[in-house]
């Protein structure tokens, strides 16, 4: 595989949601690490962490060796340093935008230096490019979620955070998920974090399972 070995999740935080406190620590290999555990127990809470969206009380996180935050050090990303690739449980597709202006939106905000990947490149890759025109609620759900992912893609991430990315497909698309998913992490080289309720939906594709 032509992913990085170096290990690309390192997180040992303490979250805070509303009155209740969550240790997390993650220590990933390379390419895709799955984060494993019942409702409730702050899985989403860490991908909101890693992306810059919620501040820990504590700790440190870093991805493949870049400190993105650490409480003693006073280090903080802001999210437009950290570049992560986030694909939302519920996808938060621009509604009233078309596929390639969602495709695109992240690609235009992104740094001339990190727009690596073209709009036609990602489109084929994940056999969207007849949908370009429509709009995301014309699209089936696993359509959507491709170009959810296209939209992550094309924000030139330096790393991939995917919630419950298999939860909401019928087996049939899940095969074809986890094959992409696998697909993405060989092709772009970009360390995954994907967040899974059930541990045998990720057992095959993670090449590390961290429970929570
Ligand atoms: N903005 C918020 N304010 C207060 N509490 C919150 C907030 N967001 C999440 N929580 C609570 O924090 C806890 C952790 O939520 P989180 O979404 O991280 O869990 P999860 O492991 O991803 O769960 P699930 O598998 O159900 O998505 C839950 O009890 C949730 O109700």
């Amino acid at each position: 595989m032509s992913f990085d070995p170096a290990p690309s999740f390192d997180i040992d935080v303490v979250l805070a949601r509303g009155q209740r406190e969550f240790p997390v620590r993650v220590a990933g290999g390379g390419g895709i690490t799955a984060l494993v555990g019942p409702s409730g127990q702050g899985k989403t809470s860490t991908l909101d962490a890693v992306a810059g969206l919620l501040r820990p009380l504590s700790g440190h996180i870093a991805v493949g060796g870049t400190v993105l935050f650490d409480a003693a050090r006073g280090i903080d990303l802001p999210p437009e340093r950290r570049a992560a690739g986030y694909v939302f449980q519920d996808l938060r597709l621009f509604p009233h935008l078309s596929v390639a202006d969602n495709l695109l939106f992240g690609w235009r905000q992104a740094a001339p230096e990190r727009r690596t990947l073209a709009l036609d490149e990602v489109a084929g890759f994940l056999d969207i490019a007849p949908l370009l025109a429509r709009r995301p609620h014309t699209l089936s759900g696993g359509e959507a979620q491709r170009v959810a992912i296209g939209r992550a893609l094309l924000s030139g991430p330096r790393f991939l955070l995917m919630d419950e990315p298999l939860t909401a497909l019928d087996p049939a698309r899940r095969e074809g998920v986890i094959a992409l998913i696998a697909r993405i992490r060989d092709a772009f080289a970009l360390p995954v974090l994907l967040v899974s309720h059930q541990q045998d939906e990720v057992a095959r594709l993670a090449d590390a399972v961290v429970g929570i």
